[in-house]
This record gives structure tokens, sequence and C-alpha cells, in this order.
């Protein structure tokens, strides 16, 4: 039996052994409180422009509302030099554009890399943690571009759509679709001969019309309804997709806000977009499952997974949606980037002359002028090969890429010798002397990494040649073009082949040269490029005229050569 004296002593002793919990409890809870007041107190964020004084807003006076590539390049100069890090660091950082950035937009930290040793570091080495994307509340939710793999959040179902796409447009694959490609650029061909003027329209056909065959086994015409569709419906979701562009990115509860409501014209921009994008994912759809039921379909990205759904998912139903997605994101971001990256070749070729007569020296020495130079020819052409690479650097089709936002906060190993001590574990926890917490949204300045001079010098200048020294090798412009780690483009091998072949047989059958004003003078166009996610050059004019006699024959029997159709 338990006495009153006994009960009162074990409780006592069961009350100390409460208190001894509590205590601890307690003593870890302050710990961790210290630890989160110490890291947002003294861990260092990179730096940027100083947000303003009223609470919450942070920099959202300072940011740009165009060409945002330009002012993050030139924060860049700014803010270049102030740094934390090892001396080497130090020195590194020091004569550079400032290599990390960041910003706070309505408590949304958004970091800015301006560099390709620290993109490389972050997006491509710790992409395990890089690899989510932002919620794009404005896009995703209220334009329905769910559907766009590009555009999720990195798990299960993410996963999923990618290996659709990797199945597809891995290299060996992309390679497989090079009879497409070469027969929709010899048509083209022919349009410029035909009617140069137009050259901008042509391509955009030329284009279209690549990526609705090898995507959909889809021949488009002249006024095409699905490209009509997929122009709109992508140049929509670029305007909105520009980070920071919309409030309600920041502050989601105002997708609640009716479209009636002042202030909200968003609302009806979304309610257009959102129109267009249900278009885009159920118009060509239809098209295909219907060839594909009738057993009438050509061969084609949208055939060949329909055949082999389970690369989708085991699930039937799963499947088709990822394969109608994948479609639908296929033919919506594929024809407008290589377009993009064709016209500014062409815009190159008025700022570059020299460069124009160099490659036609090429590749009449090495295809000869009575043939078209061909895929066969690539590993022969090392100076064509050099204007793909500079055209796809000296201006970004993505100039800020797609952001990346972190899924954990970033612990690297990266340790520094400083010149006033910290704690041990400072640079355990941050980068380079920088803290970045999960959630922050990444922005790789691709532009801004392109332009670096202390990597490509004289940035601002077409040269291909820099990419013909074998003693130093340059980053190739294809590892910052296309993005990073496992958010890399699954369609860059695909869209490599398209601009080589463009601008090889562009080059060996057509001189490009700026129209002559009133004046006599030339008018080499202005290097003017329109905003947003993606971004190509303002139209311009310029004379597209055949070689010589030689090459008109050339394009006629090429074209003559073509089989039917496909
Ligand atoms: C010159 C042409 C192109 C350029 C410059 C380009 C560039 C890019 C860039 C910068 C990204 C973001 C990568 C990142 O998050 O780090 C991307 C993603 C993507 N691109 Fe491309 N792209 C081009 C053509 C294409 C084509 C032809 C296709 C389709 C076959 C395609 C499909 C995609 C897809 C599906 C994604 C999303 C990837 C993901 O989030 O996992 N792209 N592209």
């Amino acid at each position: 039996m338990i006495s009153l004296y006994t009960f009162v002593a074990e409780g006592s002793s069961t009350l100390h052994l409460l208190q001894g919990l509590l205590a601890i409890v307690v003593t870890v809870l302050c710990a961790q409180i210290l630890r989160l007041f110490r890291r947002s107190r003294n861990l260092p964020f990179p730096p940027g422009p100083r947000p303003s004084a009223i609470p919450f807003v942070g920099n959202i006076a300072d940011m740009p509302s165009s060409h945002d590539w330009k002012t993050f390049y030139e924060w860049g100069q700014v803010y270049g030099t102030d740094c934390l890090g090892s001396r080497d660091q130090v020195a590194f950082m020091d004569t550079r554009v400032g290599p990390l950035l960041m910003v706070e937009v309505m408590g949304q930290k958004i970091c800015i890399i301006n560099s390709y040793e620290v993109a490389n570091d972050l997006l491509n080495d710790r992409s395990l943690i890089y690899s989510d994307r932002p919620a794009m509340h404005m896009v995703n939710d209220l334009m329905d571009w769910k559907f766009n793999m590009g555009l999720q959040s990195y798990g299960p179902m993410y996963k999923k759509h990618r290996k659709v796409f990797q199945h597809g447009f891995n290299r060996r694959e992309s390679n497989g679709y090079q009879h497409v490609q070469t027969r929709e650029n010899t048509l083209l061909l022919e349009k410029l001969l035909t009617d140069p003027s137009k050259y901008d329209h042509h391509l955009r056909i030329t284009t279209g019309a690549i990526i609705m065959m090898i995507g959909l086994g889809y021949q488009v015409v002249e006024n095409d309804e699905f490209v009509r569709i997929a122009e709109a419906a992508q140049l929509a979701m670029v305007s909105a997709a520009r980070p920071g562009a919309y409030l309600v990115d920041l502050l989601p509860i105002l997708r609640y806000v009716p479209e009636w409501f002042p202030g909200a014209s968003f609302q009806k921009v979304a309610r257009e977009g959102r129109e267009l994008s249900q278009e885009l994912q159920t118009k060509p759809f239809a098209w295909a499952l219907k060839q594909f039921d009738e057993g009438t379909a050509l061969p084609s990205f949208f055939k060949d997974l329909m055949e082999h759904k389970k690369i989708a998912s085991d699930d039937p139903e799963e499947a088709q949606h990822i394969i109608k997605c994948a479609t639908a994101v296929m033919y919506a971001t594929g024809a407008d980037t290589i377009l993009a990256s064709t016209l500014t070749f062409i815009l190159a070729m008025l700022h570059a002359p020299q460069v124009q007569k160099i490659a036609q020296e090429e590749l009449d020495r090495v295809v000869g002028t009575d043939r078209l130079p061909t895929y066969a020819n690539r590993e022969e052409l090392p100076y064509i090969n050099a204007i793909v690479k500079e055209s796809l650097r000296w201006e970004l089709v993505i100039p800020l890429g797609v952001p990346h936002r972190a899924m954990e906060d970033d612990v690297s190993s990266g340790f520094s010798v400083c010149a006033f001590s910290l704690p041990e574990d400072y640079f355990l926890k941050t980068y380079n002397g920088y803290f970045i917490p999960k959630g922050t949204t990444i922005i790789a300045n691709q532009w801004g990494i392109s332009h670096d001079e202390q990597v490509f010098s004289d940035p601002f200048a077409f040269r291909p040649e820099r990419f013909l020294d074998k003693e130093s090798p340059l980053p190739d412009p294809s590892t910052i073009a296309f993005g990073w780690g496992r958010r890399i483009c699954p369609g860059r091998f695909l869209a490599e082949n398209s601009l080589w072949l463009h601008v090889a047989t562009i080059l060996a059958c057509f001189n490009i040269t700026p129209v002559v004003g009133d004046d006599g003078k030339p008018i080499i166009p202005p290097r003017e490029y329109t905003s947003g996610m993606a971004s190509r050059p303002l139209p311009f004019q310029c004379r597209i005229d055949p070689r010589n006699d030689a090459a008109v024959e050339l394009i006629k029997q090429s074209v003559a050569a073509l089989p039917e159709s496909y």
C-alpha cells in the first residue's frame, strides 16, 4: 500500500522528472530559437539593392518593368564586390559582375546568379535541392498552365512528365527527326528565294511545321489554326511568367479577387490566357487522337508515346493525360524558341558581315557548291558550329531561364578564411559566405552569364572565332542557354539540330545584307529584343539574296528531289 508519504515522495520525484524534462525541452527550444535568430540576424544574405524602409514590400520599387536581365547585370556591377568568402573567392568576385545577388519582394527572397561558376555550383552540382519551381500562381492556377511540366513543382508527377520528354528527345531520338528538319528547311530555302522580304514569316511557318510534324505528325498549312493557337497561348504565357510581373504571384490570396473588382485587370488577362491554354491542350490532341484511332497517324512523338504508353505511366488513363500534356508542351515551347534563335543569327549577320564571308568560304571548301550541307557535314564545319554557339550566346532566347526554387536551406560545406572570426559552423550553413534559405526563388541570369567579360571577352561583339581556340576553351553556350541541372531543356538536341541546319543552308545559298536607306547608307537594325520570359528580336528589315545563279539552281533541284510527302 502506498502511504501518503511515499505518494508525496514519489509524486515529488515524478515532479522533478517532469521539471527536468521540461527544462530540457525549453533548453532545446531556446537553442532552436536562438539558432534561427542568429541565422536570420547574423548569416548574411547575398548583396543587393537596399530594401524599402516600409516593412514587407522589400525591393518592389527596384524591380525593373522590362528587360530585367539588363538591370540584374547592372546590379551585379554595383553590388559585385560586396562579398564575404575566401581570399581566392574575394579576388574572383572582385573582378566579376556580382556573381550572386539577392532581393526580397513582398516577403519572397529572390536570388540572382550572374556567374557561370555559381550557376554550375548551385543549379548543376546541387540540383537535388535547386530543382523545384516557384508557385507561379498567375500562369499555373489562373491561366491553367499546370499541364506544362516546365512549370511544375519537382515531385513524382513532374518526374513522370519529364521521363516522356527524355525518352522522346534524347540525342539519338532527336537525330531520328532530321529528315523532317531537312525537308521543311529545303522548303524554307525555296520561300526565301521567292519572297525574301517575308523571311520572318517563312521562318515562323517552318519552325512551326517542324515542331507540329515531329510532335503530332501534323502537316501545317498557310494560316494554320493550330500554329495560331500555339503562338497566341505561348505569347500570353511568357508575358505573364516574368518573375514579379503580377502581384498575385507574391500574394496568392489575390487569386480570389473577381474580375470586376477595381484594379483586378490581371483577372481579364488570366481569363484570356486560360481560354488559349485550354484550346492548346485540347484541339491539336483531339485531331491527333482521331488519326491514331483511324490508323492513319504519321510517325511522331505523340504516336510513339501512344504505342508505348507504359513509358508515361502504368495507369492507361494517367498515361493518356501525360501524353496529352507533353504534346501540348512540345508545340507550345518548341517552335518559338527555335524561331527566336534563328532570327538572332540573321540579325547577327548584319552586325558582323565578315563572319558570313568566312562561313561561306568554309562551306564552299568543305561541301562544294553543287549540293546543300547536311547533318553528315557537321563535324567538318567548325566555323558553322561556332556561329551556332555564338548565336546562342550573343542574345538569349530565355534570358533569365525559367526560375528554380530552393527546396532546402543550402547547407553547403563551403569554407572561408575571413578577416574577422565567425562561429565554426558558419560556413557550413552558407554558400561562400552567403545563406540561401529554403523557398528562395533562384534566377540564373543567362544573359548576364553569357556577357561576363571575364569569360567571354568583348561580350557584345558577335565573334564565333572565340570558340575555335582549342588551347583555352570557353564554356559551351548550350550549357547556359538551355538551363541547368535536372531541369535542363529536354528539347536542346532537337533545337540545336534545327538551328544548325538553318545556319548552314542559309549561308550556303544566300547573302544576308542590310537594306540601303534613301541616303545610300546601309541601315543596320539595332539589337532590340522583346521582353518577357522568352525574348526575340523586334521585327527588322534585311535583304536575303541568292549568292549566285548556281545557288538558285541548287535550291530548285533540292526542292524537286524532295519526296511528295512524309
Ligand atoms: C533554342 C531553343 C530552346 C531554348 C534556348 C530552350 C531553353 C530552355 C530553358 C532555358 C529551359 C529552362 C531550364 C531550367 O529550368 O534550367 C527550358 C526548359 C524546357 N524546354 Fe526548352 N529551349 C529550347 C527549345 C525547346 C524545344 C524544341 C523543346 C521541345 C521539344 C523544349 C522543351 C522544354 C521543356 C519541356 C522544358 C521544361 C523542362 C523542365 O522543367 O524539366 N525546349 N528550355
